[in-house]
């Protein structure tokens, strides 16, 4: 026998040592990660230590489920493996090939078909490894089918516990209608004028139903209004608390926090909220409502819980909550479990929770995927009869119900099962900032339904669209044209390629500036060397950075992956050889002027954060000696400190990588005046629809698809990403 086959005579699976020896065969394979392996010995070893018995299944599936989570999986659903064992682990012959006069690993599937899904479950159920109840800890926790690293489970757990928790009871809603709803009813007439509410109906809505609960969800597509709606929602709770008289007389004002999940999404919503903010017709609303009871500065979520570094924890917990009342998330697409259930647990009971954020975006890095499975269903308005009633009389308008009946088969299941929670999602459904003609809104919305539509393709493909552009552009050829099309596509962003040169537009009353590439801010980089000199002011270098980090923003090459022809680090290198003359590489070296920079990792000492943009700028500083010299500096804009500019020697920044290109994942939370979103050559599970969507929406005014063939394109928009989770919050 092999030392990769298993004694399947004597036990179904084996021994534990046996299946670790399985383990290691399918990590030869890359079927595991090390990390996956080790965590699978580790188990056994405990228990051998601890004079425990592991069962053998409890070895193989702690491995499996720690290499599910790298795929952003919070568990693994035992039915499922038992259906479709390949979706699992699946060794390819080919991946085995390599092992020479070994023979190839035994496949999952091969071994489940020696036991059952209820033996197996007996087997965990009767493991030491294994808790099946929220009080036992254990190192793995099976709920049901569902099989879980015990620190994801209580993460769910907390999240759920957190959540359910603030939805209102029957008698808070009484309460609410007794004390508040008067107050909340004027204020949404005062803060939506009559003008608009002919497409503010949901926003109205979602501000009505974020008021009466201590949770809610607020979500949306690009320009729906998310953060209007939650600037006004927020002048309502004030307005309402300020009316409600308090015991002592006084109106109460709320404390409040805005938060985003990265230094780039806090910056952009900083941006938004301030002119949101100026526009609200505070003077108006009941309860003597202030501009600076509105907060406009917005932190990142390890900010505001006060991060203490890598795996460190955070200041604020439960047992020193935040002195907050309520906590508006933005971008909460990006929080993943581990994060969202700090949050819960740093906040008051009484606090208020309100996640903003696209539901059909690409999730979290990390595992999980909170917000698109909390508001899985929210296009349906899966309101109640007593929901809906309370909507129409809070805004004069009824809310749009689709039943169950409606939904998509798919959908329907998770849409019934929470119908509680339901009630307190809102979904905004009209974009103020693409109309009906707009490609990006138009591919968005196909992209979204995941069904192609060949009248839109069509269009795109003949530059039919004013907003968008498709560019056939294939690396591998011969004779270089395709890279050559790309190379002069990102130098000018290819203005003439879109409808009318992509002059003349306009979008919500603004002109809009033609397409850009990268030679707008190499350009800007030029000609201020010839207007700064040794005895320029700091004023001048940091307005000058300002310019070409304002300027670089304008346009973002995005790519699927980061290998392969296509992906991210293959064009950096592509990129930078079109666009940094020969001779300024050989003699600036690897921080060139114009080397725009990505901060991979968060740097408190410096505190510069992960997604962080920063720009090489060869700037005169004074030396030592008092004497003026040139030296490559890089300006980041600072998050913290109003956006002024910081600059740093190359020297201090540790975790930085060249951003001409940037994955599609680490877009998330930055919008781009024109984003080139390229594809790779070959079908790949990576390229999802949530992926393809979250690049088109990643652009503001100019979209343009860079692939090798539309095929990618087509099949991508199929593939939808199911992130496996136990995340229910009705009982
Ligand atoms: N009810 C409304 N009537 C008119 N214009 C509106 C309304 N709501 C939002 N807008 C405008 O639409 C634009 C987008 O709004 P907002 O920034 O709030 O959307 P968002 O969903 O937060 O966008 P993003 O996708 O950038 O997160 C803004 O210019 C805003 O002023």
């Amino acid at each position: 026998m092999s030392q990769f086959e298993l004694d399947l005579t004597a036990s179904p699976l084996g021994s534990a040592s046996e299946c670790l020896q399985l383990l290691t065969s399918w990590r030869r394979v890359d079927a595991i990660r090390p990390l996956d392996l080790a965590f699978a010995s580790q188990l056994a070893q405990m228990c051998e230590a601890a004079k425990l018995r592991i069962e053998p299944i409890t070895v193989l599936l702690s491995a499996i489920a720690s290499q599910h989570l790298s795929d952003g999986h919070v568990c693994i659903d035992l039915r499922k493996m038992f259906e479709r064992p390949e979706r699992f682990i699946n060794i390819a012959p080919a991946s085995s090939q390599h092992l020479v006069a070994e023979q190839a690993p035994i496949n999952l599937r091969q071994l489940l078909a020696s036991t059952s899904l209820s033996q197996c479950l007996k087997s965990l159920e009767s493991c030491c490894a294994v808790s099946t109840s929220a009080q036992n800890m254990a190192p793995l926790a099976l709920k049901g089918t569902r099989l879980y690293l015990s620190r994801y489970y209580h993460y769910e757990l907390k999240i759920a516990q957190g959540i359910r928790a603030r939805l209102p009871t029957p008698s808070d809603i009484n309460a609410f209608s007794h004390d508040c709803a008067g107050a909340l009813k004027q204020a949404i007439d005062v803060l939506f004028e009559q003008k608009d509410r002919l497409y503010a109906a949901s926003q109205m809505h979602a501000c009505a139903l974020a008021a009466r609960s201590r949770f809610a969800i607020i979500t949306g597509g690009p320009g729906t209004g998310k953060t209007t709606t939650v600037v006004k929602l927020l002048a309502a709770l004030q307005s309402i608390a300020g009316s409600v008289t308090a015991s002592d007389g006084a109106g109460k004002k709320l404390n409040i926090a805005l938060a985003a999940p990265t230094g780039k999404a806090a910056a952009r919503l900083n941006q938004s909220i301030s002119s949101s903010v100026k526009r609200l017709p505070l003077a108006q609303l009941p309860g003597h409502v202030g501009v600076n009871d509105i907060p406009q500065k917005v932190s990142t979520l390890h900010r505001i819980l006060g991060s203490r570094g890598a795996s460190q924890g955070f200041t604020y917990n439960k047992h020193n909550p935040l002195a907050i009342d309520v906590l508006v998330i933005d971008e909460a697409s990006m929080v993943d479990v581990s994060m969202m259930a700090a949050v819960i647990e740093a906040l008051k009971p009484d606090a208020r929770l309100i996640l903003l954020g696209d539901k059909d975006q690409l999730a979290s890095v990390d595992a999980g995927a909170v917000l698109g499975q909390l508001a899985e269903g929210a296009h349906l308005n899966n309101y109640s009869k007593d929901t809906s009633n309370y909507l129409e009389a809070m805004t004069g308008v009824p809310a749009l119900v689709q039943s169950d009946a409606q939904a998509p088969n798919d959908q329907a299941s998770k849409v019934s099962t929470n119908k509680t929670l339901a009630q307190n999602v809102a979904m905004l459904n009209h974009s103020f900032r693409f109309d009906a003609n707009s490609g990006i809104g138009q591919l968005a919305k196909m992209v979204n339904r995941g069904a192609l539509d060949s009248r839109l393709l069509d269009d795109l493909n003949n530059k039919r669209l004013a907003d968008a552009l498709s560019l056939q552009s294939d690396f591998s050829k011969e004779d270089g044209a395709g890279i050559q099309a790309f190379v002069d596509h990102i130098k000018d962003g290819s203005p003439r390629m879109f409808a009318n040169e992509g002059k003349g537009r306009m979008q919500n009353n603004q002109h809009i500036e033609p397409p850009v590439g990268y030679g707008a801010y190499l350009s800007l980089l030029d000609a201020a060397q010839s207007e700064l000199r040794p005895d320029s002011s700091d004023e001048q270098w940091d307005a000058l950075a300002q310019k070409v980090l304002d300027c670089f923003q304008r346009f973002q090459v995005l790519s699927a992956m980061r290998n392969g022809p296509y992906g991210v680090e293959a064009l950096n290198i592509m990129m930078q050889k079109a666009l940094i003359p020969a001779a300024k590489l050989a003699a600036q070296g690897s921080f060139y002027e114009g080397r725009p920079l990505l901060v991979t990792r968060n740097d408190y000492n410096l505190g510069l954060t992960n997604g962080d943009v920063g720009m090489v700028i060869w700037r005169y500083v004074t030396n030592k000696q008092g004497k003026s010299e040139r030296v490559a500096r890089v300006a980041f804009e600072s998050e913290q400190d109003d956006g002024k500019i910081r600059w740093f020697s190359p020297s201090r920044l540790l975790e930085v990588e060249t951003v001409f290109a940037m994955t599609v994942h680490k877009s998330q939370g930055s919008e781009f005046e024109h984003a080139c979103f390229v594809l790779p050559e070959r079908v790949n599970p990576v390229v999802s629809k949530e992926l393809v969507y979250t690049a088109i929406t990643r652009a503001k005014y100019w979209i343009s698809i860079v692939s090798p063939n539309d095929r990618i394109f087509k099949d991508a928009i199929k593939n939808p990403i199911n992130r496996e989770s136990g995340l229910e919050i009705d009982d």
